[in-house]
């Protein structure tokens, strides 16, 4: 499938949508946020944002809502409102659009921004959505300031599950926002299934917002989950800088979702700590991750001509992989759920590594191109028995 990550479909002059893709993480993350490599795979689950601009004002025929931001959040079955002039007092001078020149959000648009959750009924079992709420009001009143609109978002992906679905979500939404602010145009390339593909400088200008609307969810990000998700494919990662991974033989993965909750900001913020608390030891397990990383993506790039190299080639793969679970395991962020879904895929001889920042959500299982469709079956039957949720992803 093509990388269609940051696509948009225009539908007469004010109605946009785009749609940017979640991501696995092969070796790298956390590593990542302190200076080393990472390699990762856009997946073909996709969050869609669409937009629909009303004319600014009442007695314009914009109907009811007509003054007010509008997002409704199509997969928790909440919607939410704030009125233009409301957004206006809130952020008084804090508003001033400029979609051209991504900013980061600053202290008093924060506070600003909080202020306006506050307005809004969050369900207390919902309260994580804060994050995701915070990250669109500062995107929309940064790229369109207070123009009426309504955003409707859906995905494919489970939230905070460590598949991306933060970046997807500031990634579909700056593309969507961007798109329909004028700020951004497409391509000549058509991409998959119809879309529009945004040309390379409007994807760039794309990842810079959503890497700021990432600041708001992760607190620190690498920019790697942004990254994969704007731009597709497999890529490798490093200080902000991207390298294209070709990778020939495609990698079979099943993914596991123990659907244990977890948080990224809260988890790389522990990394963080324990950082600074063993500050030699931990420069070892990162220069060792990195190290992992490089001799990763090399291996993804080698020419597998025949079965017994494609199967040293997956042998290298697994026990990289296996090297860095152990080195997360190091960084504090493995769980009993994943330390389970290990010791199950060991059984039948497959490895697996968590994905993303851990501490529950998914891991990631190596699927050898001659393992037997019998024991893919059994070992799926058995963590579903744990009450845990499998499946296999196609990358982009
Ligand atoms: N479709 C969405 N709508 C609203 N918020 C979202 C959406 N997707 C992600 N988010 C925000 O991102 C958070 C999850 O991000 P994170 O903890 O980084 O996990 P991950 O990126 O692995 O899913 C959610 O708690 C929510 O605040
Ligand atoms: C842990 C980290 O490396 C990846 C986090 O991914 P996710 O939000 O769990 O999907 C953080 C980052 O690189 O920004
Ligand atoms: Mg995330």
């Amino acid at each position: 499938m093509d990388p269609v990550a940051g696509t948009a479909e225009h539908r007469g002059p004010v109605e946009v949508r785009a749609r940017a893709p979640g991501k696995i993480i092969l070796t790298g993350e956390h590593a990542v946020v302190h200076g080393s490599a990472a390699v990762a795979a856009a997946i073909d689950l996709y969050t869609n944002s669409s937009l629909l601009l009303r004319p600014a004002g009442p007695g314009e025929g914009g109907g009811a809502g007509s003054s007010a931001v509008e997002l409704d959040l199509r997969d928790s079955g909440l919607t939410f409102s704030w009125p233009c002039s409301r957004l206006r007092g809130a952020l008084g001078e804090e508003i001033s659009a400029n979609p051209g020149a991504p900013a980061p959000c600053s202290p008093d648009q924060l506070a600003a921004i909080a202020r306006l959750l506050q307005d809004q009924d969050i369900p207390e079992a919902k309260i994580w959505l804060s994050a995701g709420l915070s990250a669109f009001l500062f995107l929309y009143t940064s790229i369109l300031g207070c123009r009426p609109g309504k955003a409707v978002v859906s995905s494919d992906l489970p939230m905070g599950a460590g598949l991306g679905s933060s970046a997807a979500f500031c990634v579909s939404m700056s593309g969507a926002l961007l798109t329909a602010a004028g700020a951004v145009s497409v391509g000549a390339h058509r991409g998959a299934e119809g879309w529009e593909v945004l040309e390379k400088g409007a994807l760039e200008l794309v990842n810079q917002w959503a890497f700021q609307g990432e600041k708001i969810i992760h607190g620190k990000p690498s920019g790697i989950d942004n990254s994969v998700s704007t731009f597709g494919k497999m890529i490798k990662f490093k200080k902000g800088e991207l390298t294209n991974l070709e990778s020939r033989n495609p990698v079979k993965m099943l993914i596991t979702d123990t659907r244990v909750g977890r948080n990224t900001k809260a988890l790389v913020a522990g990394v963080s700590e324990r950082a600074s608390r063993h500050p030699d030891a931990m420069a070892s397990v990162f220069h060792a991750v990195n190290t992992i990383s490089e001799e990763l993506s090399s291996i993804v790039e080698l020419v597998a001509e025949d079965e017994i190299a494609i199967t040293s080639k997956e042998d290298k793969l697994a026990e990289l992989m296996e090297m860095n679970q152990g080195l997360l395991q190091c960084m504090g962020v493995s769980h009993s759920s994943i330390e389970t879904v290990l010791r199950t895929t060991l059984k039948y001889s497959l490895v697996s590594k968590l994905t993303g920042a851990g501490g529950g959500g998914c891991v990631l299982t190596l699927i050898p191109t001659l393992s037997s469709n019998i024991v893919l079956e059994k070992v799926t039957r058995e963590l579903e028995s744990h009450g845990y949720r499998c499946f296999k992803v196609e990358f982009l």
